[in-house]
């Protein structure tokens, strides 16, 4: 996936400015930056829901840019939400299945009519999501109602339900984002099984440093809508332009950097 000088403006506030950043297929890409700093507003020029203001995304050749959320789902840019919007009352299949419903001829329609097709079609469908959830390690839960799950069952079901829409690229917004110590490793074994077992690239937003360099191949940091750094963890950890970013004294002030903090402090 490229991102090709990307700038996005709401009134006079450039929320991103000349922001480019290409994930390799296959790796775990990491985009951090102090709060504000334009993550998910790239997140959301990415999936189409802003529009950018000048510059394009790309998937393999194809222009992602101006086309709107379901068709950049359909092209293969697969996005678990920050927020969950999932029914409560639905079961983790059913949830699932939302994500599937994309890829179904059928939709809610030729299902309810019981034509032939259509319920073959579903059947295929189901087994993927089964599939699916054992992947995340839901597979027991399948017929449980969503709402009397784990908070990190749940940030799971968001995980499964945009691995559903069988996509190339996985955006990941703050997925371990209030998860205790269990829930984040388990979260960050899956990033790394979506990586090694599916080959999926993975695009992730988060704030938690110490999952981040577990898991990332590669980062971008941005810094008031630019982008100040990009590389490996450790030379995102030793860049100074990210430590003066993060300890919020400006960047590239000439002050002298901080050793490379293990896990950098959120601001
Ligand atoms: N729809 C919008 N309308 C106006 N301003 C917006 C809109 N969306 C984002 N912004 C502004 O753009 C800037 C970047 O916000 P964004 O949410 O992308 O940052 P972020 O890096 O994701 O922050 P956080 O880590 O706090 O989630 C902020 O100043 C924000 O107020």
């Amino acid at each position: 996936m490229e991102v090709d000088d990307v700038t996005v403006r709401f009134g006079a506030l450039t929320a991103l400015s000349g922001v480019s950043l290409r994930a390799e297929p296959g790796t775990v890409h990491a985009v951090i930056g102090p709060n504000g700093a334009g993550k998910s507003t790239l997140f959301n020029v990415i999936s189409g829901v802003y529009r950018a203001s000048a510059g394009s995304v790309r998937l393999g050749g194809t222009t992602l840019t101006g086309r709107r959320p379901h068709r950049i789902t359909a092209l293969g840019v697969g996005r678990a939400f920050q927020n969950m919007a999932a029914s409560p009352s639905e079961s983790v299949e059913e949830n699932i299945m939302l994500g599937r419903h994309l890829l179904t001829r059928a939709g809610f329609v030729g299902s309810g009519l019981k034509l032939p097709w259509a319920v073959r079609e579903q059947r295929l469908h189901r087994a993927r999501v089964v599939e699916i959830a054992q992947f995340v390690g839901l597979g027991h839960l399948l017929d449980r109602p969503l709402g009397i799950l784990s908070y990190g069952d749940r940030k799971r079901v968001e995980v499964a339900r945009a691995l559903a829409t069988e996509p190339r690229v996985l955006l990941l917004d703050e997925p371990v984002a209030g998860m205790n110590a269990a829930e984040t490793l388990r979260m960050s074994e899956i990033v790394l099984s979506v990586r090694e077992s599916l080959g999926i690239t993975v695009l992730l937003v988060e704030h938690d440093m110490s999952m981040i360099m577990s898991v990332a191949d590669r980062i971008s940091v941005l810094d008031f809508g630019r982008l100040i750094a990009d590389g490996t963890p450790a030379q995102i950890q030793n860049d100074p332009a990210v430590i003066a970013a993060y300890l919020g004294t400006g960047t590239e002030t000439g002050a002298a950097p901080a050793p490379a903090p293990a896990t950098a402090p959120s601001p």
